[in-house]
């Protein structure tokens, strides 16, 4: 772990994303994937899952699904249902519609937005399974009325066999009745190019390791995917008056994730330091998966001294972190100028995990600094758009002379002609 000044810090992101095994590994699979289909897939889930599957076996059937119920607990279905209550009135607003603006003459400009056809969610389930990812895919693709949903997810988690059963009823709470046992990078390139068992998507969107990131950045192009949801990160920016056990349990949230998960605190305050530093290695021991986790703070972890919240700012902005908590004196203050993060949480008592499971805003979010350019998980992320452009005869006359000067300025007379075409025969001026 790193402890000491911000500067001496790497604070732009790889770039190289992955280590070089890694992205060999991936593009081989990917490309078995879609030159051998399914005998591919079945392959590399012998390999990485320790599961033999037949091609018939990949899709789960909706009697496993409607069987999952009896395994789950009331209190579990309850959360689950509460969460699914949120997280669709959080989407709801962010609802669009076609729209279209009409001119006296007839002319009319406008957008037709329809939903995708048919999308592929990934949902992790490797070392953890994670049934809120099931809801933060799917709840956004139903708002946004996507007609056909396809979800996969690893056939064994933490090296047992069998879906999660907690994820199938999460699936079924959600409205999905296609879902395949198929998990890593081997799953996203079935998504992105079909096989015989699995029909290919428009789109792959959801969180997963670092294969499913890197294979949905390789396959991108055949399909568009959501954003790169890689391995989990956290940053807090806190002064003096943080509360270094809230600020520590935090950044554990999400170190517990994964090996390549991340953790930084960001303070001017040196005593607020060394005090985290403490208590992370208090809380570690207690956790379940402290492997986990501990391996992630010393590889990824850092407690970053800066010499003023201006400067924690500008390091913020840098590490553009798919999380960032905000736990100082007066962090509405801060809030204007935070460019880059996947969610804001603000002040003391809004913890990672309220987001990560039940606030409602998508927990789906862009990791490795690609919160630059990504948003969180959306309901436009399952939405496509047209423009429509009708014009009158009126119209056309008004501005005939325009687009044909412009036409041939870059050289294309046959632009201006079928422009000029629809005059013959009238007044232009
Ligand atoms: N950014 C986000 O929005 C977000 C949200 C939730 C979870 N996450 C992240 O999702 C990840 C979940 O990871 P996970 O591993 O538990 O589940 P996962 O489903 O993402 O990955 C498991 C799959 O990885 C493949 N795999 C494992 N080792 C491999 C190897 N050596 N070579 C090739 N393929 C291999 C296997 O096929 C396995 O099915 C974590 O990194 C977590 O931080 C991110
Ligand atoms: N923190 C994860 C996103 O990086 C999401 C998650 C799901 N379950 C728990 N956490
Ligand atoms: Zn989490």
């Amino acid at each position: 772990m790193y402890i000491g000044k911000a500067k001496g810090f790497r604070l732009e992101r790889e770039s190289e994303y992955g280590s070089p095994e890694q992205n060999e590994a991936v593009r081989e699979i990917v490309e078995a994937v879609r030159r051998e289909g399914d005998e591919a897939l079945l392959r590399y889930t012998a390999e990485f899952d320790k599961v033999s599957l037949t091609p018939g076996q990949l899709r789960v059937t909706e009697e496993e699904i409607q069987g999952a119920y009896a395994k789950v607990e009331p209190e579990f279905l309850a959360a689950l249902r509460q969460a699914a209550a949120n997280i669709t009135a959080f989407h709801e607003k962010q609802k669009r519609g076609s729209w279209m603006d009409v001119a006296s003459d007839g002319t009319m400009l406008g957008m037709a937005i329809r939903p995708l056809r048919r999308v592929g969610l990934y949902v992790p389930g490797g070392k953890a399974a994670y049934p809120s990812s099931v809801l933060m895919n799917v709840l956004p693709a139903k708002v946004a009325g996507v007609p056909e949903i396809a979800m996969a997810t690893p056939p064994a988690t933490g090296g047992r066999e069998g879906i999660d059963p907690y994820i199938l009823v999460a699936a079924a709470e959600a409205g999905v009745t296609e879902m395949y046992r198929v998990g890593g990078a081997q799953a996203v390139a079935a998504l992105a190019y079909g096989t015989a068992s699995i029909p290919a998507v428009d789109k792959i969107c959801g969180p997963g390791n670092i294969y499913v990131a890197l294979a949905k950045r390789a396959v991108y192009g055949a399909v568009d995917i959501d954003s790169i949801a890689g391995p989990s990160e956290i940053v807090v920016l806190a002064d003096d008056g943080a509360d270094p056990r809230y600020v520590a349990a935090d950044m554990l949230s999400q170190a517990e994730h994964d090996e390549m998960a991340s953790a930084v605190l960001v303070t001017p305050s040196q005593t607020l330091a060394s005090a985290v530093q403490a208590e992370l290695e208090r809380q570690v021991a207690a956790l379940p998966r402290v492997d986990i986790a501990r391996t992630s703070l010393e590889r990824h972890g850092a407690i970053l001294i800066v010499d003023s919240l201006d400067e924690g700012l500008d390091v913020v902005n840098k590490l553009a972190p798919e999380h960032l908590e905000v736990m100082t004196e007066e962090p509405m203050d801060l809030i204007g100028r935070i460019e880059t993060a996947g969610a804001i949480f603000i002040g003391p008592y809004s913890s990672e995990p309220v987001g990560d499971y039940f606030a409602g805003p998508n927990h789906i979010l862009p990791t490795n600094g690609t919160a630059r350019f990504s948003s969180p998980l959306n309901v436009d992320d399952f939405l496509k758009k047209s423009s429509l452009i009708r014009y009158s005869k009126q119209a056309l006359l008004r501005d005939a002379a325009g687009i044909a000067t412009l036409a041939r300025h870059e050289g294309l007379e046959g632009h201006a002609r079928a422009v000029e075409i629809r005059l013959e025969g009238r007044e232009t001026k």
